[in-house]
């Protein structure tokens, strides 16, 4: 399957009360990967809610990656994405199996992603390349970051942080394979709005 278009993050505040409609809507207008990211301890509801996403995924043909966990996501069959203290990415290779997608945060820095790739990720994930509500004080990357990595790096290449229709075509113009977005999506006023959202963002790759 190639790794390409729009990467779908939920996020638990910003989608209280709204959580399966607004995912749905995104799915709707075309998701290539959803990431269900929660960063609350509360396990039992993260069962529920990524059982839930498990199941509309798989409606939707879509892939499902779960974060930070790579114990939730062998325990429902599908992909995990991992930051630089989240556990080592070896072990959870051997864990989901060959076939799984695992993602691996880089920060802005190249070297985490070649040794990410030595480790046996599907793709590696830069930025933040905006600023970000969502996560302020991650590490800035830019693009010539993203020449750099598309040169040295033969894995599907992740940009994340701040993005928005509105600052995104230079990133997938200087090679970025996934547009990791949260707020830019799901910060849409209506189920509509983030279907709209969702179709818009994956022109930008028909087009690239
Ligand atoms: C696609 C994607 N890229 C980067 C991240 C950030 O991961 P991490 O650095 O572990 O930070 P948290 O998201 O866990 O707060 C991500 N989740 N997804
Ligand atoms: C998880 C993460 N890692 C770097 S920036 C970020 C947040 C992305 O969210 P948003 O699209 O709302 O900036
Ligand atoms: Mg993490």
């Amino acid at each position: 399957m190639k790794l390409r278009g729009l990467y779908a993050i939920t996020d638990s505040q910003l989608l209280t009360g709204k959580f399966l409609p607004y995912v749905e809507a995104a799915l709707e207008g075309g998701v290539t990967l959803l990431q269900y990211r929660d960063k609350s301890q509360d396990q039992s509801r993260r069962l529920r809610e990524a059982e839930a996403l498990a199941e509309l995924c798989a409606r939707y043909k879509t892939q499902l990656i779960i974060n930070d966990d790579a114990e939730l996501a062998a325990r429902l069959g599908v992909g995990v994405h991992l930051g630089q203290t989240d556990g080592p990415l070896t072990p959870a290779r051997t864990l989901l199996g060959r076939e799984a997608i695992i993602g691996s945060t880089c920060h802005a820095q190249l070297e985490l992603a070649e040794q990410a790739a030595r480790e046996g990720a599907s793709y590696v994930a830069f930025g933040r390349f905006f600023n970000s509500v969502t996560k302020p004080g991650a590490p800035a990357a830019d693009t010539a970051l993203l020449d750099q990595a598309r040169a040295r790096i033969k894995l599907p290449i992740c940009v994340i942080g701040g993005i928005t229709l509105d600052n995104a075509a230079p990133l997938v113009a200087h090679g970025a394979d996934l547009l990791a977005v949260i707020h830019g999506l799901f910060g849409a006023d209506s189920t509509q709005e983030v279907t709209r959202r969702a179709r818009a963002f994956n022109a930008l790759f028909a087009s690239a």
